[in-house]
């Protein structure tokens, strides 16, 4: 499989303190991979890194077969960046904003078509700074897909957009991964990385604690299910059996039966505990 990413023991400090403790990533083509972990834990700088925004102290970088220390035009044309705060100007309006950026591109996608990816055609005429904050975000989307990049960084895409318009920018990423985009995104909402990862790798104090996919990090697959009904509860690494059992003693339904296992924000939580 070809490797979008490669990173091999990277290191920053920043005045004598850690921040990249010594880092290993591989990141296939096409896939949609997630970076989870708590504030100060590293996300950040590692991404910034390799989207050629700031200098490692040491440690191996490709992306896209390039050394992102060495960034030439032709390499950041291939690469979309949504960072959390991006500086727009606010008397464009939607479209006047991404025609313009479109332009940078050797190959960029229609800015109308952009415009419509991420739900905004209804608001494409109108000035950026009349926009909400969730609607600025879709705007920030559609300037990191107009130049149609082969690798698209997100930084926490989602903050501050409600439910149904997180739901909508899930499919579209998942639609740009299905046209073979690779996708990094840092994220602290647990159930987008579910939702949209094929894996995740989990950072804390500037080391990778745990990378897999979001169904079995951290032995999450195997870990003790527990059966709670409504008058009492077990962990079990036999579940079926007990709902058998269960059933039997009330002779059909069991009432109010649930049946969970760790959620990936339980396991996140176990991960990052100081130890
Ligand atoms: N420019 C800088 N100068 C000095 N220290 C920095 C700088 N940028 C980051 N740090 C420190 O490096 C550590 C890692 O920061 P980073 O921003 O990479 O974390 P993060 O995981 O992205 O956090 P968040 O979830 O809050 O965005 C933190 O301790 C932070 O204070």
């Amino acid at each position: 499989m070809t490797q979008a990413i490669q990173v091999r023991g990277l290191r920053k400090q920043y005045g004598g303190v850690d921040a990249v403790a010594g880092i290993d990533l591989d990141i296939a083509q096409g896939e949609i991979f997630a970076i989870l972990g708590p504030n100060g834990a590293g996300k950040s700088t590692t991404v910034e890194i390799l989207e050629g925004y700031r200098k490692r102290d040491a440690g191996e970088v490709s992306v896209l077969g390039s050394d992102p220390g060495k960034p030439t035009r032709r390499w950041k044309s291939r690469i979309g960046i949504v960072l959390q705060n991006t500086e727009e100007s606010p008397e464009l309006t939607v479209r006047e904003m991404l025609r313009h950026f479109s332009a940078y591109y050797p190959d960029s996608r229609d800015p109308d078509e952009v415009i419509a990816m991420v739900g905004l055609t209804e608001s494409a005429g109108k000035r950026i700074r009349h926009l909400s904050g969730g609607q600025r975000r879709r705007v920030d989307v559609a300037l990191g897909v107009v130049g149609r990049p082969e690798l698209l960084f997100l930084d926490e895409p989602t903050t501050g957009f409600d439910p149904e318009s997180r739901r909508q920018f899930w499919e579209l990423i998942e639609g740009l991964s299905d046209d073979g985009t690779t996708i990094v995104l840092t994220t602290h909402y647990l159930e987008e990385a579910e939702a949209l990862a094929d894996r995740v790798a989990v950072i804390a104090q500037g080391r990778i604690v745990a990378e897999g996919e979001p169904s079995t990090l951290g032995g999450r697959a195997t870990a003790k299910a527990r059966v709670t009904w409504s008058e009492g509860s077990v962990e079990t690494d036999t579940p079926t059996e007990t709902v058998l059992e269960l059933s039997r003693t009330f002779d059909g339904e069991i009432p109010g039966l649930t049946v969970t296992r760790p959620s990936l924000e339980d396991i996140y939580l176990s991960l990052i505990e100081p130890s």
